[in-house]
């Protein structure tokens, strides 16, 4: 009880720094991150002028203290022991899951009876297989909780009954190039060689259940052949996967009462002990920085996205990061707006929560906000972006 008061009342301190717009203050605590993240924070006083004064909460950049608001959260709990390791997130997250029930049992019976029939298929009808499960991924991408701060966005209906539907709300759809890339690995690979996707995850819930998915479909398609994952080492953004949620999915997804359920889910668990799935963590993701300054700041995390054939960044923070949070012109290409990351070929899977979009077509942008003015984050659209050689 002693440690939640303490945890509650810097929480209480923080919702009052935020509530009256105080200075951004450095993290006290010693932590892997710590010192980063108060270099970062200098950086940020060192852009503003003298008269300016210091970062604060209504005048820095979005993206800075979104990220710093999550961290200042888990920094009340890691100064509260015995409760340290507390996931404030994680009943919202488990209950995301629960609640999608209905849509997961859909979804991996599909998976099953896809895996049964997938030596019939021609290339056409593989192909079509792709890109349903990557659209399932990327509305997937819908459920996440902290547009709704906290409140319920799981997928209750059957989300496959709505693809043809939603496909006019893909604003850049780039799946054809995700096919030619992959589908020509595939024709390519020696004997032993490997092609590699790497899943840079978001949500925990729902959309992790369509990554994952996605992941063991490209595995049994050999599309692929070993699939890397990247969490996050800190609950984060309320709904994003930590290596506690990933495991806790695919354990709960194994001992479903449902026959082709638990069948994905012991097919995962076994992906993972041989290492066809293999789950990163990696601090760099629950920093500020935008991903143009990976190669800097994390060049370790920077070399092992270079061995992948194609890395798959799911969700909207993501996108941001990938495009630094800039209010690019809606016609820039994605690849300039990337600044410089350009690890592997790379595609974002996001739906529009936030007021950024790249790589649109002339007036496109423009059209879609004269008929309705919050195109850009109620979530209602969708992207496959891809950067690479084509
Ligand atoms: O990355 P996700 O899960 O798709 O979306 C996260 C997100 O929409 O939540 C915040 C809303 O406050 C936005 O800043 C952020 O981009
Ligand atoms: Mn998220």
């Amino acid at each position: 009880m002693e440690a939640e008061k303490k945890a509650i009342s810097l929480l209480s301190k923080l919702r009052n720094e935020m509530q009256t717009d105080k200075p951004i203050i450095p993290l006290v605590e010693k932590f892997a991150d710590t010192d980063i993240w108060n270099q970062y924070l200098e950086y940020q006083q060192s852009l503003l002028n003298e008269s300016d004064g210091k970062p604060r909460w209504f005048y820095s950049p979005w993206l800075f203290v979104e990220c710093y608001m999550y961290r200042r959260i888990h920094e009340a709990v890691i100064q509260s022991p015995p409760i340290d390791d507390f996931d404030v997130f994680r009943e919202s997250k488990e209950q995301n899951f629960f609640e999608s029930q209905e849509s997961i049992i859909a979804l991996c019976t599909h998976l099953q009876e896809l895996m049964k029939t997938i030596e019939d298929l021609d290339e056409n009808q593989l192909k079509h297989e792709f890109f349903k499960l990557l659209q399932i991924s990327l509305w997937g991408n819908k459920c996440d909780l902290s547009l709704t701060g906290g409140e319920n966005s799981s997928q209750k209906t059957n989300i496959m009954n709505y693809l043809e539907d939603l496909k006019p709300f893909i604003l850049v759809n780039d799946m054809e190039h995700l096919w030619s890339l992959l589908s020509n690995c595939k024709k390519t690979r020696e004997k032993e060689s490997i092609t590699r996707v790497d899943i840079v995850l978001d949500n925990s819930g729902f959309e992790l259940i369509t990554d994952l998915i996605l992941a063991d479909f490209l595995l049994f398609s050999n599309l692929a052949t070993e699939i890397h994952f990247y969490g996050k080492t800190i609950p984060w953004f309320v709904s994003d996967t930590t290596i506690h949620d990933f495991n806790w999915l695919i354990d709960e997804v194994k001992h479903s009462n449902h026959k082709w359920v638990s069948k994905c889910g012991a097919d995962w668990e076994n992906y993972v002990k041989t290492g066809r799935w293999v789950y990163h963590d990696h601090i760099f993701w629950t920093l500020p920085h935008e991903f143009c300054a990976m190669s800097q700041v994390a060049p370790d995390l920077y070399a092992e996205l270079q061995k992948a054939h194609l890395i798959l960044f799911k969700g909207d923070l993501n996108y941001r990061k990938l495009t630094g949070d800039r209010k690019w012109e809606f016609t820039v290409p994605f690849h300039q707006a990337l600044t410089g990351f350009h690890p592997a070929p790379l595609c974002s899977i996001r739906t529009l929560k936030a007021e950024i979009q790249v790589g649109l077509q002339p007036g496109q942008g423009e059209q879609l906000a004269a008929s309705e003015p919050n195109w850009l984050t109620t979530g209602k659209y969708g992207i496959f972006q891809f950067d690479g050689p084509l």
